[in-house]
């Protein structure tokens, strides 16, 4: 296992979702005070010699290059990260390519780090500049571990540009009712649209992943149209042009579906929900597609799947899977049946 030393670093926030937060690195800070002790004056200088502001950064170590730092949450449903990663390796791993895959290492962390990360994110509350949603739930300070992974986001200076979306479950609910008009995705997000307040978020239309895998051009293109918004310009036109061809094509997403089917054919009601061929069900049907598309109009597009972590039964997650399920059912979410009168609205591809 990596033994990183984290100490000569800085972590810079960049994203999280619900279970984890994701970290660049950055190099040390330049001591300021080095700089006002040596009380440098621009007139000190020959022309060969570089201004302080002008001495490029402590470099990083090599293999910390093109990575980022994955901390995991405290959240009751929550594996350890060696638990986790150990099931990546084993489950996951076999069933892609390594090229369809966001490269992940273990590496031991520091009790510090994570006090520090975490007093951060509690600044950031303050300061407006952590999502309000994930508000009040930080990393766990007792983690031995964290994950070394492959950073997908388009770096300044970088020409290409970086898409995500989770493409959800790509074949429908095997318990959902004959009759359905709506996949599970459309139908939770259907619900959980109209239990919301706040109107701008119930006006929000989303995707339905099966037009992801419909092998029909038009439908891939209104499935990013959803990611990506329309397009405005030709640039963004031929990136959508370039993006439904690679789509189109492309094998992954296929294979995610029938994972999907294959390991969990009979669907909650009746699964094992503690057999690691569930649990890996409902890894893939919450991961991550990374893509990396070259804005030079040529060059191949990457395609990686992050977030493929172990779920667990515990936090009362099977008893969360099989409510949902029935609520979907019971209350006409499938069905569009959901109002007196069957609602015409927000269906998807299935009707
Ligand atoms: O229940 P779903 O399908 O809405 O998926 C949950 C995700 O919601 P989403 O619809 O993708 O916005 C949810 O994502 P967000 O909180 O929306 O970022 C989590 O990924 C959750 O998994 P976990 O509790 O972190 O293990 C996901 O829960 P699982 O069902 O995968 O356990
Ligand atoms: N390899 C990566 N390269 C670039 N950005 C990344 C990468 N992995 C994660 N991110 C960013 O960090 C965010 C959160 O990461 P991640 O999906 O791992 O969190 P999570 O808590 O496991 O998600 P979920 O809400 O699905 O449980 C992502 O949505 C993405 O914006």
């Amino acid at each position: 296992m990596l033994t990183l030393d984290l100490s000569d670093v800085r972590l810079e926030y960049l994203a999280e979702g619900a279970a984890n937060i994701v970290y660049r690195i950055l190099p040390p800070d330049t001591d300021p005070s080095t700089a006002a002790d040596l009380q440098f004056e621009s007139d000190d200088y020959d022309s060969d010699t570089p201004l302080p502001t002008e001495i490029p950064p402590s470099q990083l170590d090599p293999h910390l290059n093109g990575k980022l730092v994955r901390l995991r949450k405290y959240l009751p449903s929550a594996t350890p990260m060696e638990e986790s990663h150990r099931h990546f390796e084993t489950m996951i791993q076999p069933l892609f390519q390594s090229e369809n895959l966001i490269g992940s290492e273990l590496f031991r962390i520091s009790r510090y780090l994570l006090k520090d990360c975490n007093a951060s994110l509690r600044k950031m509350e303050k300061n407006g500049k952590r999502p309000s949603k994930r508000h009040g739930v930080y990393l766990v300070e007792n983690e031995k571990h964290g994950c070394l992974i492959m950073d997908m986001s388009s770096k300044f200076g970088e020409a290409s540009t970086c898409l995500e979306f989770k493409p959800k479950w790509l074949v429908q609910s095997p318990s959902a009712p004959n009759g359905s008009r709506r996949c599970r995705t459309c139908a939770l997000r259907a619900m959980k649209r109209e239990n919301k307040a706040d109107p701008p978020e119930k006006s929000k239309a989303g995707f339905c992943p099966l037009n992801l895998v419909s092998y029909d051009k038009t439908k891939i293109g209104i499935f990013l149209d959803h990611i990506i918004g329309p397009s405005p310009d030709r640039k963004a036109l031929n990136l959508r042009g370039r993006l439904i061809d690679f789509l189109h094509k492309n094998p992954l997403l296929d294979k995610i579906r029938s994972l999907q089917l294959e390991l969990d054919p009979e669907g909650v009601f009746k699964a094992d929900l503690l057999s690691p061929k569930f649990l890996a069900a409902m890894t893939l049907r919450d991961c991550t597609l990374f893509l990396k598309v070259p804005t030079n109009g040529k060059g191949a597009i990457e395609a990686r799947l992050g977030d493929l972590d172990l779920k667990t039964s515990s936090g009362r997650k099977s008893e969360y899977w099989r409510s949902l399920e029935r609520q979907l059912i019971d209350e006409g979410w499938y069905t569009a049946t959901e109002r007196d009168k069957a609602a015409h609205e927000n269906l998807c591809q299935l009707s």
